[in-house]
This record gives C-alpha cells, structure tokens and sequence, in this order.
C-alpha cells in the first residue's frame, strides 16, 4: 500500500525531504528502506520536563497506584505490536524501571537534541516504529481508554492518521498516524519553522473523530492532562 500523500503547504519550494537539502540531524538513515511498513506501534511521548508539575518528572507520578507512563503504556498496549517511548536520555532507566512489566517489545528513543518539543520527540519516536501507523499518547493523559484509541486507529485506516477535534479546535493528542506520512509531515512542518503538534495535524490533514462519538467514548475527561500537582490530584478524586 502506498503511503498517503501528505498535503503540501509550501507552493513553488520543493518540499520532498528526499530531494530536499538536509541538515546532518535530518537525515534519515539508508536502513529506512528495510523497515516494516505492518502493524501498529504504540508511541508515548515523555520528554517534558514537567516545569509545571511542581518536583519530579510526572510521567513517574501516581494515580491510583500506577505510574502515569504506566497508564499510557496500558492504554495503547492492547492496540500495539511494539512500545516506543520517547524521552531524553537521562529519563531513560526511571521510566525503563516503571515499564518494565509491559508485555510488548519496548524500545526506547531518546531525543537527539533535548527540549526541542513534542513534535520534534514524535519524528524521533516515528523513526524508531516499525509499524505502518502509530497511536500516540501523551504521557500525562491518564484517563485514556484503549477502546477509544482503539476507534482512533481505525479512523486512521487509509489515512494520513486521525485526530481529535473538540470544541470546533484541534486537539493533537492523541494522534493516529500513519508512520511515513508522519515522518514527512513531522520533518517539513519543523522545516516551516514550526514546532507544535496542531500545525503537524494541519499538515497532515487526517480524518477526525467526531464530537458525538469523542463524548460517547467519555471525551473531554478521557482527554484531560495533568500538568501540576493539582492536576493530579483531581484525576485520582474523579
Ligand atoms: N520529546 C519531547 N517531548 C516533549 C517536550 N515537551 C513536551 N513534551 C511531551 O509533550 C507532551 C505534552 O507536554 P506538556 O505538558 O505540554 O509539556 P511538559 O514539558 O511535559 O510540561 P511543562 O514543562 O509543565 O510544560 C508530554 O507527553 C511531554 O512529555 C520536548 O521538548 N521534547
């Protein structure tokens, strides 16, 4: 199957990442051309630095017991052939210690370049996912439900992925996407100078779940994050 076209933004400059000039950090390793194109990864992004969260990295944070990046890794476990956690470097034996009773094989993908955003960690993550599409969770969503995901990947069928959009706005994550597609929209949206996951969902234009079926899957609960401590504690309350 070939790999949907992702939407070009950039009239009259040429935007295909094979022909276009790259910076070392942008080249794609010639091993690309053998990776599986079956299945689906399961892709966490936890390389914030939780500056709000007030003390600690909240991926290793507890709701109920569980560590959130543990409630991430049981949403999209059930949907996934592999695990793909994006993180920095030095999160990488914390979060390998709270994952390690996942049952799917899990590879780590540290970010190059620290700090340069979730969208920059998602084509991180994408290089690493031998998968023709990806479900992609945020590590601090713990009310996820792996059924609703489970409808966001098949929405994603034929696709460039599937999103969210709630309230008449887009909310990137969770994201379904198809992982070639998403590596190409990932490296031209940065390329535009932009570093947010909208402008990615922008690029990509995928299918959307729509408002009536996010609400009967539990949305806006199932979709809140925390960012600080009060966060959490009115998700353990709810
Ligand atoms: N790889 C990577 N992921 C990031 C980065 N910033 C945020 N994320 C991830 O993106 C998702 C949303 O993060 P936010 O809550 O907006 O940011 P955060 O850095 O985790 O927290 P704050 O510092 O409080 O803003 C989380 O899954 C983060 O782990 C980054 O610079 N690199």
């Amino acid at each position: 199957m070939p790999v949907p076209k992702v939407p070009s933004r950039r009239r009259g400059v040429p935007t295909d990442p094979e022909t276009e000039p790259m910076t070392a950090e942008e080249t794609i390793d010639a091993s690309d051309a053998r990776r599986i194109d079956v299945g689906t990864a399961g892709v966490i992004l936890a390389g914030g630095r939780s500056t709000r969260f007030d003390g600690g990295d909240k991926a290793l944070a507890s709701v109920d017991g569980v560590p959130l990046v543990v409630r991430a890794a049981d949403a999209v476990e059930p949907l996934s052939d592999h695990l793909v956690v994006n993180c920095r470097d030095d999160q990488r034996d914390a979060l390998a210690d709270a994952l390690a009773a996942v049952s799917i094989p899990t590879t780590f993908a540290p970010d190059p370049m620290a700090d340069r955003g979730p969208l920059f960690g998602l084509r991180t993550a994408l290089r690493h996912a031998d998968a023709r599409y990806a479900v992609v969770v945020p590590c601090d969503m713990p009310a996820l439900t792996t059924a609703f995901l489970a409808h966001l990947a098949a929405r994603a069928e034929g696709s460039t992925g599937a999103a969210v959009r709630w309230d008449g706005a887009v909310e990137p994550l969770p994201l379904a996407v198809h992982v070639r597609a998403g590596e190409v929209a990932c490296t031209e949206t940065l390329r535009d100078g932009r570093h947010d996951l909208r402008s990615l969902v922008e690029a990509l234009s995928p299918a959307f779940v729509s408002e009536s079926t996010a609400a009967a899957h539990g949305a806006p609960a199932i979709l809140r994050d925390v960012d600080t401590r009060a966060d959490l504690g009115s998700v353990a309350r709810e």
